[in-house]
């Protein structure tokens, strides 16, 4: 069997609602459906978009083949044979628009929109979540790590705790967009040109006559690259002395060891003890590293008691997103088609929160010219053309229209990007590099009081007059 399709990563409501759309004759009706999350996570004030990538790729790759399709023709649904002969030829023919991965984003505002056959978006469902879910959470937690480490070093340790192996290599990705340097993942380095960094374990200690005697070895065989963990027996005691002896021995070599690590203890008291004996002996250049469980709050933390820590190692906290292990995005109906005609939808809910904005929508960035800073997500239906044309805009909240300011002099950044334009793709997704890049320009764009970490201001998401109007209309409807 193979493991690395795809295809059948969905939950089988898709098919049976493909199925029964199939046998009604509405499979060809048009859908566009809408992904997006309702709650920013970890309290943070903004989001990081991530999985983008994972998903052009898994939309390429969908295939319905023998293996698959025998798999199916064994479910108790007993879907008809013509159907699942219709499945193998499943290609994504529609239209999807996706915001760009490493951009900031907030609740209740479209990061992707699919348009296309009911047959062919209700499979996208499932998989789409996956990823944006996921990699946009890790991508966040490593942006509020990024965000209290200033410019240190920061490494992702985290594979060995991760959740599973797609997660530690796309949780590794989503953390260098978001602002990590390096990864200890070698298949995250190999597929997605991240830096790698290693250190060592204390097995390697443990396994040698004494601790010198394992420094020692391991410097002889890495000359390049050494950086020592001290913390094996008695950091201060015997780590950081021995680290210094084999400091000294390697400068006679022409050599330079890079770091030392701390895995243990009071990570502030023994940073500036192990940084007065390295200075003393002349050893100003060697870093120090520190691991252990670490996350923002005790990096902030270790900062403020003035750690002397240069690079942080963070596995665990960050890859499972520990204080809060999972984004809730959703894909939602938001137009479908009757009688060759297209009509917004909309879900209502006894909780307002949850009821959905109907019509297919494009959102736009607004930038204040004056300032330079973003003021607003201003979500308009796709056939509205105010912001485009830089008429004034009346921004609302949508949860308390009374609330309102008007945007004259700004200008519109749209957020959503053609992705798949009738099944091919129009985007050429951007390095790495580039991805970074990008998300540290993005920073720039919001007041720090959106970006801060605790109780961050509320940025707003607002809908355009249209978009407001049609959806209390269609909640009078139903009501
Ligand atoms: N000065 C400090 N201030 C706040 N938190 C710290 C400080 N030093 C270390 N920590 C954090 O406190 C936690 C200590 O974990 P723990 O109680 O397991 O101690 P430990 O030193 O790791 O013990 P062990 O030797 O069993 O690994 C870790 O998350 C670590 O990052
Ligand atoms: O603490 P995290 O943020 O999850 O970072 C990864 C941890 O994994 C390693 O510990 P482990 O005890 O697995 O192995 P070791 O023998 O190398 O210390 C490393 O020393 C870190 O403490
Ligand atoms: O290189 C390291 O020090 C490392 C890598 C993974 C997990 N813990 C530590």
């Amino acid at each position: 069997m193979r493991y690395d399709n795809l295809t059948l990563h969905t939950d089988k409501y898709e098919i049976n609602m493909m199925y029964a759309h199939w046998v009604h004759g509405t499979d060809q009706d048009r859908a566009v459906f809408e992904a997006y999350f309702r709650k920013l996570p970890f309290g943070n004030g903004f989001a990081v978009f991530a999985g983008l990538r994972r998903f052009v790729e898994y939309v390429r790759s969908i295939r319905f083949d023998e293996e698959t399709i025998a798999y199916l023709s064994k479910q108790e649904e007993n879907y008809d044979p013509e159907f699942l002969d219709k499945l193998r030829y499943y290609r994504f023919n529609g239209n999807v628009w996706s915001v760009e991965e490493g951009t900031i984003v907030f609740a209740n505002e479209p990061l992707v929109r699919i348009e296309g056959t009911v047959f062919e978006t209700h499979l996208l469902e499932t998989a789409l979540l996956n990823f944006i879910n996921y990699q946009t959470l890790i991508a966040t937690k490593a942006a509020r790590i990024r965000q209290v480490a200033g410019a240190d070093l920061l490494m992702e340790f985290g594979t060995r705790r991760a959740q599973e192996a797609d997660a530690a290599v796309w949780g590794a990705r989503a953390a260098c967009i978001a602002g990590f340097n390096s990864t200890s993942n070698l298949r995250a380095g190999m597929m997605f040109g991240i830096p790698t960094s290693g250190t060592h374990a204390h097995a390697w200690v443990q396994h040698h006559d004494s601790e010198e005697q394992a420094f020692e070895r391991l410097a002889e065989a890495l000359p390049n690259q050494v950086s020592l963990l001290v913390d094996t027996y008695d950091t201060i005691g015997s780590g950081v002395p021995n680290a210094i002896k084999v400091a000294k021995r390697m400068e006679k070599r022409g050599k330079r060891m890079q770091a030392i690590r701390l895995d243990s203890g009071d990570l502030a008291y023994l940073s500036k003890e192990a940084r007065r004996l390295l200075d003393e002996a002349g050893l100003r250049y060697v870093k120090i590293v520190a691991s252990n469980d670490l996350d923002e709050n005790i990096i902030m933390n270790l900062k403020a008691q003035g750690a002397r820590i240069d690079s942080w190692g963070v596995g665990t906290q960050l890859i499972t997103a520990s204080d809060q292990p999972s984004l809730g995005g959703v894909y939602k109906l938001v137009e479908r088609e009757k009688n060759g005609k297209r009509e917004p939808v909309i879900k209502i809910s006894g909780n307002p929160e949850k009821v959905t904005t109907p019509g297919a929508k494009d959102v736009y960035r607004i930038v204040d010219r004056s300032t330079g800073f973003a003021i607003a997500d201003y979500e308009t239906l796709t056939d509205e053309r105010d912001v485009q044309n830089g008429e004034p805009l009346e921004l609302f909240d949508p949860v308390h229209p009374y609330i309102r300011r008007k945007a004259t002099e700004y200008d519109a950044v749209a957020l959503l990007k053609p992705i798949f334009r009738e099944g091919e793709p129009v985007h050429e997704l951007p390095s790495l590099e580039e991805l970074r890049e990008y998300h540290a320009e993005q920073l720039k764009l919001f007041r720090p009081e959106v970006l801060r970490k605790l109780n961050p201001e509320n940025y707003p998401v607002v809908l355009s007059p249209k978009t407001w109007r049609l959806k209390m209309d269609l909640i009078e409807r139903y009501k």
